[in-house]
């Protein structure tokens, strides 16, 4: 039985009744609080979800009151309320509720996606706002704007949107209806990115849709990162919101090493502060990542294994089954490590890896996470394996080298495959190797977190198979195709003898549950317009996982060190195997038994 199954799990629009009308809210306010007036000010409103539970009150939009409010934050929660006679604390919840200050009626969101006209734009966040949309999970007073400098009519924008929205497989009902609805409420402007002639022209169109509400503006910056300060400059110069909130989504990459992500940090915070920058990395949005904590917090059996006293080694697994193909020019600029690893990886891996939080809030959470990073040793050339796919010609169809992609140069020597071994020094983690391993054109696509436990002392059954790795049980926590969370376990064979098998217990999603997962932008998107910055990362733990790689990305690019080549859709260079042996480890996913799965 589920624990709670709302429909919108975080969106209060979709599961609280309707507030009272504002006007009694505000008489009520007015002859109860204790707090000068307050002046009308917009604010999404906020969860109260049993399913989220730090989402009682929003911190993150008291703070954000704070600044336009003539009161501070602390005093706010200071408030008292009079009830009967009774003076009690109000929530945030409560303040805003009663100050009028959050009603669906009187408030917007309006979403720029700037660089609207791109492959992210059109993949990945489009699709998400419907999808929200579909779920009610969006504001009732919402719109949608694609910015570029591709010249479109919102029809050709609807047309092109159109394409790749999509209906769940268990949401089919009134699919196409509500694909025009909200597609009515999709808009285009086109301008340039650096003009702040351009963005007041895009702001007075959002005017036009905010038709005197209060205003809250959400600007994802979908665009190559070199013109993330131009747009920042523009977007905040001309077109933020005068009485609400203005928050920015940042895609990766944040940077290529630690001066340049601490420029474009220093850059950003020209014109947004901290709580206006939501820089994303949407692994934190995927299910099976999000489940980390809940698996790990809510579990007695795994909470007091997790420490080097019970686990041998934590794998982190990221393999694609395709290159760069379309994205080799973006590509040969990063490669593998600033891809996938100094963000995605390390983020799981700090997530596993951190200290009980104190409560569910972001900042405790963000706080533990920075503190893993900051416990570990920036890696070293000896640490790591770097590797680039070559030709490989299979059933007939050659596959492409990387550097056969037009975008890239002949002699490039950007990894597409790495493997590293880290260590957090602290207490829990003491001596504990970290793998990672990334890859693109490998025999697989598959995200996964595989920790190894530790033999079992004075092993009775040891005579029946010596083999460490084949007796020790493994947890996998497969993030995706075929999300699932297994346990291998050493169990008898029934029947008269003694042999020993190993066996799965086995929570696999689809099968434990009908309800299709949310794409990871869905639920970043959402969190974003919310306030809630659990699942994006600050700038702090921004500088402390440069920190780890910055000193070898150097290297390998001033000592033009050459990667191994594998070929096209194969496991990866060797060298990983022998990285992992030095730590007398074998790499999970590629042991035979995997294969059963
Ligand atoms: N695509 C993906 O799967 C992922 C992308 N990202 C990140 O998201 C962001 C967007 O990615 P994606 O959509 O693939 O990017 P695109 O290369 O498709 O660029 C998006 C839009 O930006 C404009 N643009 C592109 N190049 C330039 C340039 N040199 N100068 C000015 N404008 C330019 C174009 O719009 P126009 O010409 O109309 O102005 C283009 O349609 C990037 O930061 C990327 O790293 C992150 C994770 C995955
Ligand atoms: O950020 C990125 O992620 C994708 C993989 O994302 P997924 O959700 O499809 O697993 C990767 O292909 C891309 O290179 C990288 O920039």
């Amino acid at each position: 039985m589920a624990l709670s199954s709302p429909k919108c799990p975080s969106s209060q629009f979709a599961l609280r009744p309707s507030p009272a009308p504002r006007s009694q809210r505000v008489a009520a306010a007015s002859s109860s609080l204790s707090c000068p007036p307050i002046p009308r000010r917009l604010f999404s409103k906020r969860v109260s979800s049993q399913s989220r539970a730090n989402r009682r009150w929003n911190v993150a939009s008291v703070h954000d009151a704070a600044r336009t409010l003539p009161i501070s934050p602390a005093k706010e929660i200071d408030l008292k309320k009079v009830e009967n006679g009774v003076s009690s604390a109000i929530s945030a919840e409560e303040y805003r509720d009663l100050a009028g200050l959050s009603t669906r009626e009187n408030s917007t969101v309006s979403i720029t996606v700037v660089g609207a006209s791109g492959d992210l734009a059109k993949k990945k966040i489009f699709p998400a706002l419907f999808a929200l949309y579909y779920e009610d999970c969006l504001p009732e007073h919402f719109t949608i704007f694609g910015y570029a400098r591709s010249k479109m009519t919102d029809t050709e924008l609807r047309n092109m949107v159109s394409k790749t929205l999509t209906c769940r497989i268990d949401k089919r009902e009134n699919c196409s209806e509500k694909m025009e609805q909200f597609l009515g409420r999709c808009f285009y402007h086109s301008g340039q990115y650096d003009s702040e002639e351009n963005f007041a022209e895009l702001d007075k169109e959002i005017k036009k849709h905010e038709a005197g509400r209060l205003s809250n503006r959400l600007f994802y910056l979908s665009i190559p990162p070199n013109i993330f300060m131009d747009v920042v400059k523009c977007a905040s110069k001309s077109a933020s919101s005068a009485n609400g909130w203005t928050r920015v989504i940042v895609e990766k990459p944040f940077g290529q090493d630690s001066e340049s992500s601490a420029a474009l940090t220093r850059g950003l915070k020209q014109f947004l502060v901290e709580d206006q920058i939501f820089r994303i990395d949407h692994y934190l949005g995927k299910e099976l990542v999000e489940n980390l904590s809940v698996l790990r917090f809510s579990n007695l059996v795994f909470e007091p294994l997790w420490s080097r006293q019970y686990i041998r080694n934590v794998q982190l697994i990221f393999s694609e089954d395709f290159g760069t193909e379309g994205r080799g020019g973006y590509f040969d600029n990063y490669g593998i490590i600033r891809d996938i690893m100094q963000n995605h990886l390390l983020q799981m891996l700090a997530l596993f890896a951190m200290e009980t939080p104190i409560s569910l809030d972001a900042e405790d959470i963000r706080n533990e996470k920075v503190k893993v990073l900051r416990s570990m040793k920036p890696l070293q050339l000896e640490d790591v394996v770097i590797g680039q796919y070559k030709s490989h010609t299979k059933g007939g169809f050659t596959y492409p080298a990387y550097t056969d992609d037009k975008t890239v140069p002949r002699d490039s020597l950007t990894p597409t495959f790495a493997a590293a071994v880290l260590f957090i020094d602290n207490a829990r983690w003491d001596g504990v190797p970290f793998l990672m391993k990334a890859g693109k054109a490998l025999h697989t696509r598959r995200t996964e977190i595989r920790v190894q436990f530790r033999h079992v002392p004075g092993n009775l059954y040891r005579s029946f198979g010596t083999d460490l790795d084949r007796a020790t049980n493994e947890l996998v926590i497969r993030v995706q195709p075929d999300e699932a969370i297994y346990l291998k376990i050493n169990n008898k064979i029934p029947g008269l003898g003694m042999r020993l098998d190993r066996s799965n217990l086995n929570l696999l999603y689809a099968a434990r549950y009908s309800k299709e997962i949310p794409d990871a932008y869905e639920r970043l998107l959402l969190d974003a317009i919310e306030g809630e910055r659990r699942l994006f990362i600050r700038s702090d733990e921004l500088e402390a996982a440069w920190a780890l790689f910055t000193p070898l990305l150097k290297e390998l690019e001033e000592k033009r060190i050459a990667p191994e080549l594998y070929p096209y859709g194969s496991r990866g260079p060797v060298g990983a195997h022998y990285l992992a042996a030095k730590h007398k480890i074998r790499w999970g996913d590629l042991s035979s038994e995997h294969y059963k799965i």
